[in-house]
């Protein structure tokens, strides 16, 4: 990406719009967007992120409220057709009823601030939103947008964003066959067949921000058969909704294209990421389907070594191009189509490792994952080790409930695994204690736990060969 068109998503980034979900007290994450919808929408889904969570440590926990905004009382009426959806997909089974509430933290004097009215930046936003339209122009061959700039008159740059005319929508005339597959906290997964070619593609549909462009920047500097491929990116004025994801939204028809979820706000914008197709399997379900099996088998045993060492293999590869996950979970490891390797996915939270232990924005990652410094703000690349021992420790150990799992993981944080556990698995035991040491500089290096992996794989080959002769 140029710069300009970085500097461009700064600006926009000072006019944005916080929102957060309290539900019986408890405060969620603060979300964002560049409109109030958007960010509420956002918080919806940060929200569902953290009951997924949670339902799983603890079941008593209701999630299928109606989503209402402002305190206003729970009511299907009230919650637009993306939160209905995501209320009405969730799949947690329900115990008690719980009030949510949506609480605009926005800072007024902020969120109204004309976009490129600061530090006298205005004729730098119109030259970047400038290049960046003649870029997406070039590289998908359709505009259908005009841009009013008047770079000479700061006063009407302002305005200087894109007028939407019915722009035709680079991802339905490039794309068939789309099919919804699910979101995540930061946008809306689509299976799509690009024309050309005659190929399956996942696109991930997010608003267009420095979040989405760090993700899209670092994956396309990586190309490893354990981390997913990134093919492509666009943006467009408008997401992309069908009649699942829409709900009952007006304008919007199944499959069809509907600018639906494109906001008042005219810059706001969202980035199309065309991937690899994976699995609609996660490691999380493997892992849930494993638990459900008995009682634990070996193959259970052979099969997380390998899962592991392709985890570690794309790991290693991660840090080796300088960059650190910072949200390695079950959830965000996919199967390929083939169903033989797994694939490292949403690169959302990555940033630069420079070797040294530097000032980052604390609490990146997924709490349960979360290395102990990374709730700081000093941490290195170490911190995707100490996920991966979690994972580990999760791939080989069956637990029976949510109620267990939370309780092995908790007290895995503390290095200490269960009695049985340290017993059947001695030498995965020291690994995975060392990989959840609390002091980052004892956990080992990607590439020296791949090597103690490897050395374990042929060690079970070789015991296996011994116990077939
Ligand atoms: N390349 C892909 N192929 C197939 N399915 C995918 C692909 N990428 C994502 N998905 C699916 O789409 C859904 C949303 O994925 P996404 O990466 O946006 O969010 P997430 O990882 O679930 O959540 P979060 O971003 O909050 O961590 C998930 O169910 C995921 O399994």
């Amino acid at each position: 990406f140029e710069h300009s068109d970085l500097n461009y998503f700064h600006l926009l980034k000072k006019h944005r719009f916080f929102y957060r979900l309290i539900i019986d007290n408890k405060e969620y994450p603060v979300a964002e967007g560049r409109s109030a919808k958007e960010a509420r929408q956002n918080a919806a889904r940060l929200t569902w992120s953290a009951l997924k969570e949670q339902t799983d440590w603890d079941s008593k926990v209701s999630v299928r409220s109606t989503l209402s905004e402002d305190g206003a009382p729970p009511s299907s009426s009230s919650s637009t057709p993306q939160e209905s959806h995501e209320a009405s997909s969730q799949r947690t089974s329900v115990s008690t009823s719980c009030s949510i509430q949506f609480t605009d933290t926005s800072n007024p004097s902020r969120a109204q601030m004309p976009l490129g009215s600061e530090n006298g930046a205005p004729s730098r936003l119109s030259t970047s939103l400038k290049s960046l339209e003649s870029s997406q122009s070039m590289s998908s061959g359709t505009s259908g947008s005009e841009i009013f700039t008047d770079s000479s008159n700061s006063s009407n740059d302002q305005h200087a964003v894109k007028k939407k005319t019915s722009a035709p929508s680079r991802f339905t005339s490039d794309f068939d066959h789309i099919e919804y597959l699910g979101f995540g906290g930061y946008g809306s997964v689509y299976k799509a067949r690009r024309k050309l070619e005659e190929k399956y593609y996942a696109v991930k549909i997010v608003s267009s921000d420095e979040k989405a462009f760090r993700e899209v920047g670092t994956l396309s500097d990586l190309l490893h058969h354990n981390v997913i491929r990134y093919f492509n990116c666009w943006i467009e004025d408008t997401s992309y909704e069908d009649g699942i994801s829409a709900g009952s939204s007006a304008g919007s028809s199944a499959g069809g294209y509907s600018d639906a979820q494109s906001t008042d706000d005219p810059s706001v914008k969202f980035l199309y990421i065309q991937m690899e197709l994976c699995k609609m399997k996660t490691l999380k379900e493997w892992i849930d389907e494993k638990n459900t099996q008995s009682p634990q088998d070996t193959k259970r045993r052979q099969e997380s070594l390998s899962i592991a060492q392709q985890i570690v293999s794309g790991v290693e590869y991660i840090h080796s191009r300088g960059h650190i996950h910072r949200d390695l979970k079950p959830d965000n490891i996919l199967f390929g189509l083939d169903d033989k390797e797994v694939k490292i996915g949403d690169f959302g939270l990555v940033t630069t490792d420079d070797d040294a232990l530097i000032d980052r924005t604390e609490n990146r990652g997924t709490e349960s994952y979360m290395a102990p410094e990374q709730v700081g703000k000093t941490y290195n690349r170490k911190v995707d080790i100490f996920a991966l021992g979690l994972i580990y420790l999760e791939l080989l150990w069956k637990v029976s409930s949510g109620h267990e799992r939370g309780e092995v993981l908790t007290n895995a944080r503390r290095q200490i695994l269960p009695t049985d556990f340290s017993r059947a698995f001695q030498v995965e035991n020291l690994i995975i204690k060392k990989m959840l040491h609390e002091k980052p500089e004892v956990r080992p290096e990607a590439s020296d736990l791949k090597e103690q992996l490897d050395k374990l794989a042929q060690a079970e080959n070789e015991s296996q060969k011994r116990a077939t002769v």
